[in-house]
């Protein structure tokens, strides 16, 4: 092992000592778990998980993921392959130690039931030695952190939790040393949907504020659209079929098996995903309250339009006016009497989904709805041909290059961590052993 380098030698030494420590990059290299004499679990698997962002091994039940989950932290020790995890040989690491340094999660929490709800967060600071107010203060922490109020919950028994304050509570244990990454094996799988959703959000803000390297299993294709910078759909022996954002995968799945795993709706759960903001939107004819009626009728008829939306002082829209309301006025076009069409039920916000905007289009009286920009002033409005011009875009803008499909496959760019290669870092210090498969991580 080079003595001389500046680089961590571990997991422990990447952790800050509770200074918020960034997410590092895995990387898997031609993994391989064979269980006795059947087919392999995982088959030569290489892929690399870019630090600070949440990988989704979505897949059929039995393809691997769990298998491959488990390999990151050893608790299932590869056959033959490497994983690096930031730049580090996870072989080369004591595997309590590595643990320690990562993060566990597992559907319905795994806590222990004689332990208080702090007992189960401060398992892993007390295994770092901890003093007994830096672990108070910790837990304390995280309880805020994952939205429980420390006083209220601190001395509960996971009996005295729901599935989701459980879950939770699984979440803030699995940060508790704050380590780099967070392996979150089905961890909502249990739950009811609207906890589940909760959940979700949750994660992602907490993942806005942390940044972790996060691999997450799951079965559910939109908790992995939802949730996932990265979607990675494997097949049987953790076999990638498609590796990519989930704008990529669902603008162009690699083939009939990834089609039909989302479920055939890609182009509504595309909707989903895209932002009003992001699209070119319709215009309409535009009118002041201080506008001129019989000019506002001759921009109508000049653009074929039938209706001009009215814009108070601020652009905020007010009403829309159609030619049949101009008819015969004269004056200001604020002073007109309100016509029976031209009520604005809705607005749509720039950070609305298209989704929504279709939904708000079904309800609308009307073909068309508007889109208030940050401060509610008018930026311009959506029909169903803006809807249809959207998705048709980003599906041109998301597919990549064929050839490149495979690069996505398995390699997306890594970004330069400054970690130290693979090569610098000793390789066999922990040995092949088998570790303690099928158990879990405290
Ligand atoms: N300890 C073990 N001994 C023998 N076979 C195992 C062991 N663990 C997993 N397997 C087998 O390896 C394969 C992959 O299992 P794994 O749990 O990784 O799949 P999975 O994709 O996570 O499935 P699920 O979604 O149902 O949890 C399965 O065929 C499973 O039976």
């Amino acid at each position: 092992m080079p003595e001389t380098t500046d680089h961590p030698q571990s997991l422990a030494a990447l952790a800050a000592d509770g200074g918020g420590t960034a997410g590092v990059p895995i990387e898997l290299i031609g993994v391989t778990k064979r269980f006795g004499s059947a087919a392999p679990a995982v088959d030569d698997l290489t892929m690399t998980i870019p630090a600070g962002e949440i990988v989704v091994l979505l897949g059929a039940s039995g393809c691997g993921k769990t298998t491959t989950m488990r390999m990151i932290n050893r608790l299932i020790e590869p056959t033959s392959g490497r994983i690096l995890i930031g730049g580090l040989d996870a072989r080369a690491q004591q595997p309590d130690e590595l643990r320690r340094h990562i993060g566990y999660v597992i559907q319905q929490a795994g806590l222990f039931p004689h332990m208080t709800v702090a007992g189960n967060i401060a398992q892993v600071p007390m295994m770092l030695g901890w003093d007994r107010r830096r672990t108070a203060r910790r837990v304390d922490e995280l309880l805020d952190l994952v939205g429980l109020a420390p006083g209220e919950y601190r001395d509960r028994y996971p009996r005295q939790l729901s599935g989701g304050q459980q879950q939770r509570v699984g979440v803030a244990r699995a940060l508790a040393a704050d380590p780099p990454v967070l392996l979150m094996d089905e961890p909502f799988g249990a739950l009811d949907p609207i906890t589940r959703e909760n959940l979700q959000e949750e994660l992602l803000r907490l993942q806005g504020e942390l940044s972790k390297t996060i691999v997450f299993v799951t079965h559910d294709v939109d908790e992995a659209l939802r949730l996932g910078d990265r979607i990675a759909i494997l097949g049987a022996g953790s076999r990638i079929v498609q590796y990519g954002t989930p704008e990529e995968i669902l603008a162009d799945p690699a083939d009939a098996h990834v089609e039909q795993f989302l479920g055939g709706r890609s182009a509504m759960k595309l909707l989903g995903l895209t932002r009003v903001r992001d699209v070119v939107l319709d215009d309409q004819v535009r009118a002041g309250t201080g506008d001129d009626v019989a000019g506002l009728r001759h921009r109508l008829r000049d653009a074929g339009a039938e209706w001009a939306i009215v814009l108070d002082e601020n652009d905020r829209p007010i009403r829309w006016v159609g030619r049949a309301d101009l008819d015969g006025g004269s004056g200001p076009v604020g002073a007109l009497p309100p016509g029976p069409d031209g009520r604005i039920d809705t607005v749509l916000s720039a950070g609305s989904t298209l989704q929504e905007a279709v939904e708000a289009l079904l309800n609308a009286d009307r073909e068309v709805v508007p889109v208030a920009g940050a401060h509610g002033g008018y930026v311009g409005a959506v029909t169903l041909t803006t809807v249809r011009q959207a998705v048709q875009e980003v599906r041109e803008r998301r597919r990549p290059p064929r050839p490149g499909r495979t690069t996505a496959a398995g390699t997306p760019p890594a970004p330069d961590t400054g970690a130290p290669s693979a090569d610098s870092v000793a390789l066999a210090a922990a040995g092949e052993a088998d570790g303690p498969d099928r158990a879990d991580a405290r």
